[in-house]
């Protein structure tokens, strides 16, 4: 999916929801674990009930690598069937030298190879530019980039400031611009950072973000908003355990339908109060 593609399914949707598929076994509800394929049978459930009211959707990886096999084969089975009018993103946080790498991407993106072809993919920079490029190397595919994450850890690394003022995820935008544009890059900034997001826009103006935090981690989408959005909107905001585990019950797509559309209707009034719809 290219950035316009993006956008007009934003203004499209009215949204910029990110459902995510952290699909654990022992969640999902009682009367699924008879099916053949419990993970499957979840996320094709989660995504009927929320395709009209997001326009992304991320599996964590972890959640269906931890089941080995079978796992593996839920996630490629969710792919076939996540709609061609979402972006899809494999958070899988991978980057290795140069050839392992290459090797990454083709796993996420080379669906001749593995069976599977996500829009994109969360890459961990610490490894460097020979770790990032083989991914910006699949043309119409996108890397997206750890900058400033949600978790309290982001702080041990991600705010270390240098002998100049400057702060690592600062200088990690600014390399990591050179390496891509805003047609193949994002980055990932936790919700939880708020008033950050003020900072990370001097240095990724035009970029879109991807955001999570909201929901389950306590991130403010209004301070998201107040001080991440763009003139795009430029913000593609995750929610996961908030909606599909909104129950555990046989009415959990219902309900994970209620939370995503609450979720929307916040998203709609701030892109009417910042004029892009
Ligand atoms: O900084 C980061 C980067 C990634 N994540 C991932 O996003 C989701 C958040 O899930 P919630 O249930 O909405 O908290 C999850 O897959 C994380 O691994 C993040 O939280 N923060």
């Amino acid at each position: 999916m290219t950035r316009q593609e993006l956008i007009n399914q934003i203004k499209e949707k009215r949204s910029f929801l990110c459902v995510g598929l952290d699909t654990d076994i022992t969640k999902i509800p009682e009367h699924l674990q008879e099916e053949e394929d419990p993970i499957f049978a979840f996320n094709k459930a989660i995504i009927e009930a929320t395709e009209d009211l997001c326009v992304a959707y991320k599996p964590n990886i972890a959640f269906y690598e931890s089941y080995g096999v079978r796992g593996w084969h839920a996630l490629q089975k969710t792919w076939q069937i996540l709609p061609k009018h979402c972006f899809s993103i494999a958070d899988a946080k991978r980057g290795d030298i140069g050839n392992t790498s290459k090797m990454y991407a083709q796993a996420f993106f080379d669906r001749t190879v593995s069976g599977m072809s996500f829009d994109s993919i969360t890459i961990a920079p610490y490894m460097g530019k020979d770790s990032v490029t083989p991914f910006l190397d699949f043309e119409g595919k996108w890397a997206i980039v750890l900058a400033l994450t949600s978790n309290e850890g982001s702080k041990d690394f991600q705010n270390f400031t240098n002998h100049e003022g400057k702060q690592l995820f600062e200088e990690v935008i600014d390399k990591v611009n050179q390496w891509g544009d805003t047609e193949n890059l994002m980055y990932v900034v936790g919700a939880t950072r708020g008033e950050a997001f003020l900072e990370i826009r001097k240095h990724a103006p035009d970029h879109f973000l991807l955001v999570p935090g909201v929901g389950a981690q306590g991130g403010s989408l209004q301070e998201v908003c107040k001080y991440g959005m763009n003139k795009d909107c430029g913000l593609l905001v995750n929610s996961t355990r908030g909606i599909i585990y909104a129950s555990s019950g046989k009415d959990f797509a219902e309900r994970a339908r209620e939370e995503a559309i609450l979720l929307r209707n916040e998203m709609e009034r701030e892109l009417i109060h910042h004029g892009i719809i």
